[in-house]
């Protein structure tokens, strides 16, 4: 029998864009997640923004002490409210405590995809919401956005585009650096890929700080594709992800605020 690690504190965004207008709903949580959080009262200073990218981990899991994290957030959306995909994929995505280092709360989309349910949902989800929208492209952000991407893109009729690390494409590149936590990366996509004028999104399981999906969307546009929206599973609503996405739309499934 397969079990199901630890459910996360996440709270379930059924939402279509992310927009700076949330509603809550239920949510379900396991006593594991029924812990004080250090960091809830924490002031946002530039120290605090270290500590939030560790804590990025945790969703920005805020809830008082000894009490459950129990709403969830959702966004005005076209997506129904009641829609049940959303609550069975926030269920199935673990949080480990203290990876990949201590006082991170990684927020695991593994355990998503050994439920071929919730996997479906999820996928479903993203094309259900671009398939009338004339998408040429799906970028895909090395690694996790190479699982969600690629069905999507399928589903769609649109092409597959990765966006690599460095010196993983064999062709010819363009690259975007990006900052990291500590230092910065560089993002990687073949010359010819694309082409100007079509239109993109751009896939990953999660926005964070926001500057993987902001190297992705300066690579893009560099070339002269319309990036339409970002799409990811999960959002760590705290780290403020979206402002360095500027006005481009974001649309996630699961807030972890
Ligand atoms: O919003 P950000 O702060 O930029 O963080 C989000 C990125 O971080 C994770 O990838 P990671 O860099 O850990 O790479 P991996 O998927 O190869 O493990 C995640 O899959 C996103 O791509
Ligand atoms: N908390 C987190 N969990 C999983 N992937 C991440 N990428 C950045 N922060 C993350």
């Amino acid at each position: 029998m397969s079990t199901l690690p630890t459910l996360s504190p996440q709270k379930i965004l059924e939402a279509k864009i992310v927009s700076h207008c949330y509603f809550y709903s239920a949510n379900s949580v396991k006593p594991s997640f029924f812990l004080p959080n250090p960091h809830a009262t924490a002031a946002r200073s530039s120290r605090r923004v270290k500590q939030l990218i560790h804590r990025g981990a945790t969703g920005g899991a805020s809830a008082p002490a000894g009490q459950p994290m129990s709403v969830a957030h959702m966004a005005s959306s076209n997506v129904d409210g009641t829609d049940d995909r959303i609550s069975r994929i926030s269920s199935t995505i673990r949080v480990i405590p203290d990876f990949p280092k201590p006082g991170i709360l990684f927020q695991d989309i593994t355990t998503l995809l050994l439920d071929p349910k919730a996997f479906k949902d999820t996928i479903d989800l993203f094309v259900e919401r671009y398939k009338d929208k004339n998408i040429n492209v799906v970028a895909g952000v090395e690694a996790r956005g190479f699982i969600f991407g690629p069905p999507i893109a399928l589903a769609i009729g649109a092409k597959f585009v990765p966006m690599r690390k460095p010196k993983k494409l064999p062709g010819e590149v363009i690259s975007e650096e990006y900052s990291l936590e500590y230092g910065t990366d560089t993002m990687e996509m073949h010359v010819g890929a694309v082409q100007p004028g079509e239109r993109a999104i751009v896939v990953d399981d999660l926005i964070a700080t926001g500057g993987t999906l902001n190297a992705a969307i300066r690579l893009l546009e560099r070339v002269g594709v319309t990036v339409v929206e970002c799409a990811c599973v999960i959002e760590l609503p705290e780290l403020e992800g979206r402002v360095k996405l500027g006005n481009k739309p974001l649309f996630v499934l699961v807030s972890s605020a």
